[in-house]
């Protein structure tokens, strides 16, 4: 089963906007990590900066106020931005700030050391960018940024020098394993949401008519009558389609099906901003909530309506129980409450509300 998931995963496209909801569910899954690099970062900065300035016997001077400052700026941003791609920039706005501000701390060290200070500093900067929520303009932005800012061979490459070769190298494999790393990352990451979302879809969607299924309502409405203030006003509607054991008898299961998913696209049209599920086989449920009984009992009529008339050479009817839901009454009691709604409703004719007040 976990192959055939898999399977169905890889022929599934990437739309754009796929893409984008991935990348901002990964932003806000990681935002509090930011913000930990983020200070860290700027703590390590400021430990070596204090090291570096002090033993050179400057003391700490305004341009390190003023880094101090930008990079606090830059970090206490991130808790108010919303969107993905904000934060792409600001995380790029923020590499650049710090890597021109490790250059000058660099720059103070004895020269022999500085090469490998700005590789180390490079490749830190890169690894955390690796890890983080990124789009690849932003990942490869970043790369650019570190690589030209921290450049360990800015002072060109004097011959054919161990020391140069070694660290030439080094970029080089340090470079390549980050770029690997953060490509099969957000392979991974991407794969592991796209996993959540279809197992999500098919425990809550119901297969054949793509509206929630009776888990979906549960949670749904357990949750919202949990949350309900006292006195507010709310609905349960059960919903049947009447002789419906002989249309398909009549017309086979094919058509059956077909009349459940137009019953279904009804509800969709008719209901939205409200809870609605297909519960099984021909009964669907319905949840509102601060509506008058009038508007309730009018929006139930237009659905029966809709159904009674919509253009097919198949048609149906539904009959529906409407129940005002009292404070306190449980999920179970209302569901009862309503289900007794509909026996009248069948009984007196069918295609027909009953409310019950
Ligand atoms: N085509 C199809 N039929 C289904 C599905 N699920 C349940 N059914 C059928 O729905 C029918 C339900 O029939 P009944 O419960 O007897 O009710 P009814 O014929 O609608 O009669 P009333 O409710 O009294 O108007 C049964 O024949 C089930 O086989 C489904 O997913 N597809």
């Amino acid at each position: 089963m976990f192959h055939t998931v898999e399977a169905q995963l890889s022929h599934q496209v990437v739309t754009p906007e796929l893409r984008a909801e991935f990348r901002q569910h990964d932003f806000e899954r990681l935002r509090t990590f930011c913000l930990l690099v983020f200070c860290v970062s700027i703590g390590l900065w400021f430990f070596i900066d204090v090291l570096v300035s002090f033993e050179g016997g400057q003391g700490f001077t305004p341009k390190s106020i003023l880094f101090l400052a930008l990079l606090g700026g830059l970090t206490c941003c991130v808790p108010f931005i919303r969107r993905a791609r904000s934060f792409y920039l600001l995380n790029l706005l923020y590499v650049g700030v710090y890597c021109f501000s490790s250059r000058l701390v660099i720059e103070g060290m004895p020269e022999v050391v500085q090469p490998l200070w700005l590789t180390l500093t490079a490749s830190s900067v890169v690894f955390l960018a690796s890890v983080m929520p990124q789009n690849h303009y932003s990942y490869f932005g970043i790369q650019a940024v570190t690589w030209l800012v921290l450049n360990p061979f800015s002072d060109g490459v004097a011959g054919l020098e161990l020391e140069d070769s070694l660290i030439f190298f080094y970029v080089l494999f340090f470079l390549g394993m980050t770029v690997y790393t953060y490509l099969r990352l957000t392979q991974g990451k991407l794969n592991n949401f796209l996993m959540a979302r279809l197992l999500m879809e098919q425990a809550y969607l119901d297969a054949l008519t793509r509206i929630p299924n009776r888990r979906a309502f549960i949670s749904q409405t357990t949750e919202r009558l949990e949350k309900s203030e006292p006195g507010q006003r709310r609905y349960l509607a059960m919903v049947d389609i009447d002789f419906f054991k002989k249309i398909n008898d009549s017309y086979g299961h094919d058509i059956g099906d077909e009349v459940l998913q137009r019953v279904a696209g009804n509800l969709r049209d008719g209901l939205e901003g409200f809870e609605f599920a297909r519960l099984g086989g021909e009964e669907f449920g319905i949840y509102l909530w601060d509506l008058s009984p009038e508007e309730a009992g009018q929006l139930m009529e237009n659905l029966l309506r809709a159904v009674r008339e919509a253009p097919t050479s198949h048609p149906a009817t539904i009959s529906i129980g409407l129940a005002r839901l009292a404070d306190g009454d449980t999920l179970n009691q209302a569901l009862i409450k309503a289900d007794q709604a509909l026996y009248q409703s069948k009984h007196n004719g069918r295609d027909r509300s009953t409310y019950a007040p």
